[in-house]
């Protein structure tokens, strides 16, 4: 049997990208209006900060740019330990796929130190760094941004949407599938590719 060969996704789907953006905004601007996970709406929080008054889109950009923000992103609820499972499965190949910042001084290098930390120097031998996910080849790619394109019109890969704050409002078309959590059954993806 070939192996089922599954791509996950970094920020948004092992680590809390946007809890820490939150979080660091109101550290750093306390003054600022900010916009509330519940109220995040599309993938791009520069974006969003920016419709709410236009200087806050580099403010809360300069928020992830920051030195140690990346290496301090902490796991999402049942990440580490769905990812050891996954590694650990027979005829089951992940890898992490991850894009970084076009400014990618500091968010590079972390997310390399990120996966060491929290999932040990096996997954650093696993991490695929491209700002086109399309080009990779695999069954699966468990990613938070609701659309993905790239060089490649017909990716092999199915994109199941890992729900975010931002997504959990958009509505999939048929046959495009969700992940809730991790605490929902990836498991049961994963088999329906075998
Ligand atoms: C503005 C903005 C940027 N990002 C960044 C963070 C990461 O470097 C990539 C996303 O990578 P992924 O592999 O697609 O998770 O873009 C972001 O996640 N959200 C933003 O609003
Ligand atoms: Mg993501």
């Amino acid at each position: 049997m070939r192996a089922v060969r599954v791509l996950v996704d970094m920020d948004g789907v092992l680590a809390d990208f946007e809890g820490a953006v939150l979080r660091d905004f109101g550290r750093r601007f306390p003054g600022e209006p900010r916009v509330e996970l519940a109220a995040r709406r599309g993938f791009s929080v520069r974006e969003q900060y920016r419709c709410l008054r236009e200087d806050l889109g580099a403010k809360v950009a300069s928020i992830y740019e920051s030195p140690g923000f990346f290496l301090g992103l902490d796991p999402i609820p049942g990440a580490l330990e769905a990812m050891q499972e996954m590694i650990h499965m027979q005829d089951t190949e992940v890898f992490i796929c991850t894009s970084p910042l076009r400014k990618y001084e500091h968010c590079v290098v972390e997310k390399y130190k990120w996966v060491e930390k929290h999932l040990g120097p096996e997954f650093v031998e696993r991490i695929i760094l491209t700002r086109d996910k399309t080009i990779v080849s695999a069954d699966l790619l468990f990613d938070d941004k609701d659309t993905i394109r790239g060089a490649e019109l017909n990716p092999s890969w199915e994109h199941v949407l890992f729900t975010c704050c931002h997504n959990r409002h958009v509505q999939l078309q048929a046959p495009r599938r969700r992940l809730l959590s991790w605490a929902d059954d990836w498991k049961a993806i994963l088999e329906s590719k075998r």
